[in-house]
């Protein structure tokens, strides 16, 4: 007999960004038993993957229950993937103007976006990555600028940047959102019994 793994709490969504919260809410909806809470972790330096399951063990001791965490990279091909990770600090410092600058040097405006997910069900539990990307192009910012790099950001295929686009076509073409059809696969591959 196939005995179902049961989860200790809902998943706690550990984030300090309420825009990713936003989404996620939207994109998720009641498909999983969530619910979040707003932590700024700190982060490892290194690759997207050892990023956000660093994260998730952080979470996972604070929570001491199933967590799942996400970290976002924008990654440029002309810089090899940069600013990648960092993405967050590049943005505080020198705005969209400055994300756009750094690409003045090279023809190649081509970038990815790209979230890794990472879930735990408890501290001691190794995390799993889910990964979603989305091709694109860094142009001039348009847009409202309630969102990180929105602005700047051109889905590949699309005349409008993220920013300018209404949420709901994001949340079906964006990196956030194919890496949670992966988290939402997870889920209903494993078919945890819900928290008593
Ligand atoms: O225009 C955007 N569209 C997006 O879809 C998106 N997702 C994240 N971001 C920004 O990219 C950096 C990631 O850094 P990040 O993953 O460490 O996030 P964070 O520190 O804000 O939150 P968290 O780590 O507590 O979850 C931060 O500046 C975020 O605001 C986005 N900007
Ligand atoms: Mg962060």
């Amino acid at each position: 007999m196939c005995v179902k793994m049961q989860l200790s709490s809902p998943v706690t969504f550990v984030t300090g960004n309420s825009k990713k919260l936003e989404e996620v809410k939207m994109i998720l909806g009641q498909t999983i038993p969530f619910r979040s809470l707003k932590l700024d972790l700190p982060e490892l330096q290194g690759e997207p993957e050892d990023i956000s399951k660093e994260k998730c063990r952080l979470a996972a001791k604070q929570i001491n229950g199933p967590v799942l965490v996400e970290d976002t990279c924008l990654c440029f091909n002309a810089l090899k993937g940069l600013p990648g990770p960092y993405v967050k600090w590049f943005l505080q410092k020198t705005g969209h103007e400055g994300l756009n600058n750094l690409l003045a040097a090279y023809e190649d405006k081509s970038a990815y976006a790209l979230c890794v997910f990472s879930l735990a069900l408890g501290p001691d539990e190794e995390p799993v990555t889910f990964s979603g990307r989305t091709e694109g192009k860094i142009v001039p910012a348009r847009g409202p600028g309630d969102f990180g790099w929105d602005p700047v950001f051109q889905p590949e295929g699309y005349k409008l940047t993220f920013a300018e686009m209404p949420k709901e076509e994001k949340n079906k073409i964006s990196h956030r959102r194919r890496a949670l059809d992966k988290v939402r696969e997870h889920f209903y591959d494993k078919d945890y019994a819900p928290p008593l």
